[in-house]
């Protein structure tokens, strides 16, 4: 079995008084997708939230590649390894395609740095076709690509990924889907994943856990679970 490049144990966060995750428990294993199911509301954008630290745990921990970083500041973050492609992609409209790449590279603070040009390229074609273009004029297919790409600019260990499939063609969701794994079988980024759509996640994911009211209340390897079990799971 591979090493674990995340473990976070009994993590709590809350908004206010408003408590969100209660006590969550779930790790990454290297070069593996990794992802997170469940219904809206129960705090999965608040657990990628946290792990990135944007948003600063009450209690628990968060440790990557064996190290504490649990109450470590985003920025530092990106530059130990891990990138966050957050829900609703984030591009900037007004910047280019190439511009919004560069941003990436900004996040994990080498602006001397070249973008990976040949390899962001020949995983998404459309964007060395588009770099001109500016950013807003992409489809959301395409911006969601732009926003993949950015944060792999800066080479990460570790991808966070905010359901990239909300509001994209199928068509492209597939794309993404086998850019996910590449990344993890030949390149060994790990990725953790947020989603929703069943027939999206299945081919993609190594392992799922299951959350429900902020905790994970179920988890197994996607080898073992039948459709009708996922299908299960998420509707609890
Ligand atoms: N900034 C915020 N301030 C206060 N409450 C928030 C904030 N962001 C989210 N929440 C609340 O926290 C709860 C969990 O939200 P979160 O976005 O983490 O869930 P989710 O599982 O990702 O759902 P979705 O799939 O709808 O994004 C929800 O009740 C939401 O209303």
């Amino acid at each position: 079995m591979s090493e674990s490049i995340l473990r976070i144990h009994g993590l709590s966060s809350a908004y206010g008084q408003s408590t969100i995750l209660w006590g969550t428990t779930l790790e990454v294993k290297q070069g593996t997708v990794t992802t997170i199911m469940g219904r809206n509301g129960v705090g999965k954008t608040t657990l990628l939230k946290t792990i990135m630290g944007l948003v600063t745990p009450k209690s628990g921990t968060i440790e990557y590649r064996g190290q504490d970083i649990t109450a470590l500041p985003p920025y530092q973050k990106s530059r130990m390894g891990i990138a966050y492609v957050p829900q609703g992609r984030e591009i900037i409209p007004k910047l280019t395609v190439y511009e919004n790449l560069k941003l990436g590279l900004e996040a994990v603070g080498d602006r001397k740095a070249k973008i990976p040009e040949d390899e962001i390229y020949t995983m998404f074609p459309i964007l060395k076709e588009f770099r001109k273009r500016l950013g807003g004029n992409l489809s959301g297919g395409q911006q969601q690509q732009l926003a993949i790409a950015r944060a792999l600019t800066g080479r990460p260990s570790l991808l966070l990924l905010d359901e990239p499939t909300e509001g994209i063609q199928p068509s492209i969701s597939q794309e993404i889907g086998q850019i996910l794994r590449k990344l993890a079988k030949e390149q060994g980024i790990s990725v953790l994943l947020v989603e929703q759509k069943i027939d999206f996640a299945r081919p993609v994911t190594d392992y799922f856990y299951f959350m429900n009211r902020g905790v994970v209340v179920s988890e197994g390897s996607s080898d073992e679970m039948s459709m009708e079990e996922l299908q299960n799971h998420i509707s609890l």
